[in-house]
């Protein structure tokens, strides 16, 4: 099956002349449409890093992202706006949401953005499904912390992108409320959409079809199919490499 994202040797540095920190070291991976994959690893590893330069929200030093046959690294920044707008979507772990716009104002902005129709009945039911149906008026500001991460992942599923990124989507979460955003991201994936990820939780990824280890800025192994402790057990590994 044709990848829809295509991420080759991507290196990216932090820092000045004498100060250079290599975070990404040749981080490669493919991402196919309806896959769900986690991506684990060491704090400070370079997860977030590698979901940033994937994703287009930052160029890499080197290195190539292709999707849907563009390489992003050719794009000019208007047109690298248009390809994310149209095909990505990112819940970032601060959850960035605007902070002067009403919870519903929030949720339909990707919509409002990509110049398509949003899909009231859609929002309603999402919103409902996560406990966020009573705060649709609301600014992030009257919320609390794990509202705002479901108003967040909200927001990037009503997206409908091809490609989603999710920055630790259930780390402000309970347990229950943990389950409701990952049984919708699953069936979200069944719809055909490509979810990528960055979690510490195994039983957060062994809900997805594989699991990818970031290991000091390479993507270091993969496990496909495996069990929270198959997973938890592979992750303790890496951490005392
Ligand atoms: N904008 C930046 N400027 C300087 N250093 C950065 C920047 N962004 C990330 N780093 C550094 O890059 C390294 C990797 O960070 P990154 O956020 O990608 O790790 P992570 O694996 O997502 O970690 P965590 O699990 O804690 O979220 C860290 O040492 C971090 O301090």
């Amino acid at each position: 099956m044709t990848n829809v994202l295509t991420a080759r040797d991507l290196r990216k540095s932090y820092g000045r002349r004498d100060e250079v920190v290599p975070v990404l070291r040749g981080a490669s991976a493919n991402f196919r449409p309806g896959e769900f994959t986690a991506l684990m690893g060491p704090s400070g590893s370079g997860k977030s890093t590698f979901m940033r330069c994937a994703s287009g929200l930052e160029r890499p030093d080197s290195g190539s992202v292709v999707v849907g046959g563009d390489e992003i690294a050719d794009l000019n920044e208007p047109a690298l706006t248009k390809l994310r707008r149209q095909k990505i979507g990112f819940v970032f772990q601060s959850y960035n949401l605007m902070p002067t716009l009403t919870v519903r104002q929030n949720l339909e902005l990707p919509a409002r953005l990509a110049d398509h129709k949003v899909d009231k009945r859609a929002m309603r039911d999402l919103a409902d499904r996560f406990g966020i149906g009573e705060t649709l008026r609301r600014r992030p500001a009257q919320l609390s912390g794990g509202q705002r991460q479901r108003v967040a992942i909200a927001r990037a599923i009503l997206a409908g992108s091809q490609v989603l990124f999710a920055d630790e989507p259930t780390g402000a979460l309970d347990r229950a409320s943990g389950r409701v955003v990952l049984d919708v991201l699953r069936e979200s994936v069944s719809a055909g959409q490509s979810i990528i990820m960055a979690t510490h939780d195994p039983a957060a990824a062994a809900l997805a079809d594989r699991v990818l280890f970031v290991s000091d800025g390479t993507i270091g192994g993969e496990l496909v199919g495996a069990d929270a402790e198959t997973i938890a057990a592979r992750s303790a590994d890496m951490e005392l490499a």
